[in-house]
């Protein structure tokens, strides 16, 4: 197998280990949906460049050329729009990422029906400010742990109605944080969740959320 290869079949498995065939069903709702590791190798250097076009501050030559190259690889991959069902991005759930680059990428390490933890890097790419998360980031990573807790376990699909959010420490990017999230408790059809984000010791952030279960024909 060449180093790429290898690479693309690392990505797929994920780094822990935690690929299509070691995923508890309850956490993969979509089954049917192959991840190939060519497609996850092509979202791994878009998180890539992400990062590097956040950080960059490029000579004017190497700006034309580099959104010269940008427009060119739009145009290229804008001939292979797929209608929403049959996109790939965003529901390889089955994959650390779901093969997107929205926000970072969640690694499972312990899960079930009622809770789950994992680990987190935010790139250079999520900077607020001095070395801070940006504050609109965070809610996207704990809106991707709860939601899929609350849809985890055969319960029925539901959507976030609300997710309180308290930064209570600055969250820095470029080192692993752990994450934690809690099925609490069920009432009717509303399910309420909490999570936390830390970095070592220090609580980052926690946040509660309410999902509400989706009525037949809910969008
Ligand atoms: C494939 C890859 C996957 C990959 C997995 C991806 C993981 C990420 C998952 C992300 C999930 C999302 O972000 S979903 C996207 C963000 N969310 C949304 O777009 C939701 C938009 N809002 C809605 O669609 C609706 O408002 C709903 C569904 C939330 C609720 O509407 P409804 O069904 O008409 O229900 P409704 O009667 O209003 O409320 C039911 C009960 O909940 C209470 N309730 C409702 N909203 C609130 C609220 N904000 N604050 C307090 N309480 C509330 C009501 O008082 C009521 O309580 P009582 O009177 O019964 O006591």
């Amino acid at each position: 197998m060449s180093t790429d290869e290898n690479a693309a079949e690392e990505l797929l498995r994920g780094p822990e280990g935690l690929g299509r065939r070691d995923m508890p069903t309850s956490w993969t709702r979509r089954p049917g949906i192959e991840p190939t590791p060519d497609f996850l190798a092509m979202i791994d250097a878009l998180r890539a460049l992400q990062d590097d076009v956040t950080a960059a501050v490029p000579p004017p030559d190497v700006l034309v050329d580099t959104t010269k190259t940008l427009s060119e690889l739009s145009e290229r991959l804008r001939a292979y729009a797929a209608p929403e069902r049959d996109q790939l991005t965003g529901r390889l759930i089955t994959v650390p990422g779901r093969g997107q680059t929205m926000s970072p990428v969640l690694h499972l390490d312990e899960w079930s029906e009622h809770h789950a933890r994992g680990h987190v890097t935010f790139g250079r790419f999520y900077l607020g400010g001095n070395g801070a998360v940006h504050g609109g980031a965070i809610p996207l990573l704990f809106d991707e742990i709860l939601g899929r807790l609350a849809n985890t376990g055969g319960r029925r699909p539901s959507r976030t109605a609300f997710l309180h959010v308290n930064y209570r420490s600055i969250t820095p990017i470029g080192v692993e944080l752990q994450i934690e999230g809690r099925f609490e408790r069920e009432e009717g059809r509303k399910r309420f969740l909490t999570a936390e984000l830390r970095h070592g010791d220090t609580l980052c952030a926690d946040a509660e959320g309410l999902f509400v279960q989706l009525k037949p024909g809910q969008p």
